[in-house]
């Protein structure tokens, strides 16, 4: 549990992150599809072929939304995040969350610029939690492309609030807040998808090098029994179901996506995503089917409804 007297709120608070930039090209945005598993189950997919390759005359590969939470990787190229006046180990730090909301499709290839502040701060008793939002610019035309939201889970960095109600600050409607109830009732759609025991090693070429993901030493002393999978891999897999499912493929329906990462998964696990429909609303969860444990619940909003649904 951090001390208090580490804890400097308006040191932390006062801090500006620099801009940071992201260059892709459409052979990333190819490696990141397949790391997060489209065409594993078939290499003609209908619904995933165009994410990997050119079919019947298409210009570009279509990118799948989540794509852009790598914009911001430069921020973290170790695993570790600058929070000054706050002390923690980097190697307890989780993946708490994601909120993105995509606001032009994104292009198969660019240039990015980020902007980055931090979006809240909280003292959760055992952990501290830190949101660090990125929005994401298109460098030739000036284009708002994107914003994210990204959850730290700090382990073992909480108790530092020096008054009796635990520190906490955030700067966003509380309506982009993550928490989604699961409906009682039977999925509207259910699709069933295997990681692959190397998917984190495929993944990392993305550019999240975390030896979290990797090194088998490292993932110990952060307490599993063996590497585990990116946070943003399986939220890969669960959006690209929620695409093929409910957007007949079109990765271009999808509006905002959020997400809270429940427990970790190991690569080699079956994932199951579980879907249903409100209006524009795709509330979701994702359950490792070996251990039969939730690991990821949230919600996506579609622009529109397929006709064919
Ligand atoms: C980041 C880039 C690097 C990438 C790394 C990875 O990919 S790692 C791989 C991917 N990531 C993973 O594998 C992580 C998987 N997730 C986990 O292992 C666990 O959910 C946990 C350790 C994050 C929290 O478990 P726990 O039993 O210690 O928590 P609890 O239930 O006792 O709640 C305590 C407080 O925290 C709140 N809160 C709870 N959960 C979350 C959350 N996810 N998010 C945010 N907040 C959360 C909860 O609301 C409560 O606050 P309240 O209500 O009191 O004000």
């Amino acid at each position: 549990m951090a001390n208090s007297s580490e804890f400097n709120a308006e040191l932390l608070l006062s801090h500006k992150y620099p801009e940071t930039t992201f260059t892709y090209t459409e052979r990333d945005a190819v490696i990141y599809s397949l790391g997060v598993g489209a065409c594993g189950r078939s290499a003609v997919d209908v619904d995933e072929l165009k994410l990997v390759y050119h079919e019947n005359g298409q210009q570009f590969v279509k990118v799948l939304p989540t794509f852009s939470a790598l914009f911001s990787l430069k921020l973290m190229p170790t695993g570790a995040l600058e929070l000054p006046g706050l002390e923690y180990d980097p190697r307890l730090l989780l993946h708490g969350q994601q909120y993105i909301e995509i606001y032009k499709p994104l292009p198969s290839n660019g240039s990015i610029r980020n902007e980055v502040s931090l979006a809240g701060f909280h003292d959760k008793g055992k952990a501290a939690i830190a949101e660090i939002e990125t929005r994401s610019y298109e460098k030739e035309s000036g284009e708002l492309l994107c914003m994210n939201r990204m959850t730290v889970f700090l382990r073992g960095a909480g108790g530092f609030s020096k008054s009796s109600q635990p520190f906490s600050y955030s700067n966003y409607p509380k309506n982009q807040v993550p928490a989604v109830k699961i409906p009682k009732t039977q999925p509207f759609k259910v699709f069933e998808d295997s990681t692959q025991p190397s998917q984190a090693l495929l993944y990392r070429l993305s550019g999240d090098y975390n030896p979290l993901h990797s090194d088998p030493m490292v993932a110990k002393v952060a307490g599993f029994s063996r590497p585990i999978l990116h946070g943003l891999c399986t939220l890969g897999f669960a959006v690209r179901a929620i695409i093929k499912c409910i957007c007949r493929g079109d990765p271009d329906m999808v509006k905002s996506i959020s997400g809270r990462f429940l427990l970790h998964v190991y690569p080699g696990e079956t994932l199951i995503t579980e879907m249903w429909l409100d209006s524009t609303r795709v509330i979701y969860q994702a359950k490792v089917k070996e251990r039969n444990r939730t690991v990821l619940s949230g919600f996506v909003d579609l622009n529109r409804l397929a006709s064919s649904l």
